[in-house]
């Protein structure tokens, strides 16, 4: 399998190439040359599969020809010893667990996998990888926890000073040794625009091997097809004809994941982005226009992105019709108020607590379900443990909730970051220092 550039679809590269740049030199994103189609056959044998079969079987499509299915095997096993259950609400609202990895957050799937192809592709290589990630609460830990302590890369982690949650802070600004932290005076798109700078800056290249560990790198996109498969394998099998997946989103990698699963032959009929404040696709399904702007501040702090890198990606495989892609997607977005609201209403009613990702997922999955197509079987992503949004679910539920032990463990430990202007001078002092 190649990979080509959304830019130029004439430049096609390997899996590594892709994997260890991260992005094209075009300033394009790399995408699959074609999207693997799945047999009848194979999509029968899906609900019988465990999740490390799957995530085998399908991975299989992507690696072809550059990992041996040995050690493909051992990378799934090693990469994902949790697993991602699908858990009923009502007889059809189904909640799509993806916060049992060590970070808790959905981003382990991708972060891993990657942390472990990158491990296997730069055996050979003289020199340090050098990882750079921009964040808004959940990559950052993911992929510090997924890298950490990994001979032969280093990781510089940028989040918005004051931006993250208490708990992500600790959990990517705690762990010392090869994961750096940097605290941008900024908001996360000044993060993602310096990573992307960097990235694309020929003086950094030709010294150092840099690649992202963002949704922009192609190998954080490959594992989240996975579950997708996964979550309606789990599905009664009567349930499992006409179904409504909703995503939160903001930087669209998660939901670009299930676009793809759908054009290899996931059945799924359409896909709900739920946004929060931070409106920019859901504006653009209702009126062709995409506007980027500045990111504000939601209590669902992970998607608050206001120029989601994934769009082109969504373009692209879409063929660049705002038709074909409405076929598919219906957007919506919700308030801070309207978000507490439905973690309330959730607990009260159904004994289940969501945090304000999954919440907002939720809203977008209902009114979808209630105003247009009421037939569906709804699954809404559950992105992360509400734990990790501790102060503002227990605000919203009026109790206290319980840390997990892995959450808790990085409470005591002092902040190792590094305060940073949102300034690329800035920060390419700190990616060329030596250590
Ligand atoms: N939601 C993200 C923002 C970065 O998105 P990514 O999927 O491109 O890594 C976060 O939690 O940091």
């Amino acid at each position: 399998m190649k990979f080509y550039s959304t830019k130029n679809k004439l430049l096609r590269v390997s899996l590594k190439e892709a994997v260890l740049t991260g992005m094209p030199p075009d300033h394009g994103l790399y995408m699959p040359e074609t999207v693997p189609t799945l047999t009848p056959e194979f999509l029968k044998r899906v609900p019988d599969l465990p999740f490390q079969e799957l995530a085998f079987e399908l991975a299989r499509y992507f690696v072809d020809g550059e990992i041996s299915d040995d050690k493909l095997i051992d990378l799934v096993s090693d990469a994902f010893p949790f697993d991602a259950p699908l858990v009923p609400l009502s007889d059809h609202i189904y909640a799509l667990e993806l916060f049992h990895g060590p970070t808790l957050a959905f981003k382990d799937f991708g972060a891993r996998f990657m942390s472990r192809l990158m491990a296997l592709f730069t055996q050979n290589l003289s020199k340090e990888l050098k990882i750079l990630v921009a964040t808004s609460g959940d990559t950052g830990s993911a992929v510090a926890n997924g890298f950490f302590n990994v001979p032969g890369i280093r990781v510089y982690v940028l989040y918005p000073a004051g931006k993250v949650s208490e708990i992500q802070e600790k959990q990517m600004a705690t762990l010392g040794k090869n994961v750096i932290a940097l605290k941008v005076h900024g908001v996360f798109d000044d993060c993602q625009a310096l990573v992307k700078k960097a990235l694309a800056d020929k003086k950094l290249r030709e010294s150092f091997v840099i690649s992202s560990a963002n949704s922009i790198n192609i190998a954080r996109l490959i594992p989240q097809i996975f579950y997708y498969f996964y979550a309606w394998a789990q599905l009664p099998e009567t349930k499992r004809d006409k179904l409504v997946m909703s995503v939160p989103s903001g930087n669209f990698g998660n939901l670009t994941a299930g676009l793809i699963a759908k054009q290899m032959g996931l059945p799924v009929d359409r896909f709900v982005d739920a946004a929060n404040r931070n409106d920019v696709v859901p504006e653009y399904l209702q009126t062709a226009r995409f506007n980027p702007r500045p990111s504000v501040q939601t209590i669902s702090s992970a998607m608050d992105v206001g120029n989601p890198s994934n769009f082109d990606r969504i373009l692209d495989l879409y063929g660049h019709s705002h038709k074909a892609m409405i076929r598919d997607i219906w957007g919506k977005a919700y308030s801070d108020e309207e978000t507490r609201d439905k973690i309330r209403e959730t607990i009260e009613n159904t004994g289940y607590l969501c945090d304000p990702h999954g919440a907002v997922g939720l809203l977008g999955l209902q009114e979808y379900l209630e105003h247009v197509d009421n037939t569906a079987t709804g699954i809404f992503l559950e992105t992360a443990h509400p734990a990790k949004f501790k102060p503002v679910v227990e605000e919203i539920i009026g109790k206290e909730i319980s840390l997990p032990e892995r959450l808790s463990e990085c409470l005591e430990k002092p902040l190792l970051s590094v305060p940073m202007e949102n300034d690329y001078e800035a920060f390419f002092g700190v990616v060329t220092r030596n250590e």
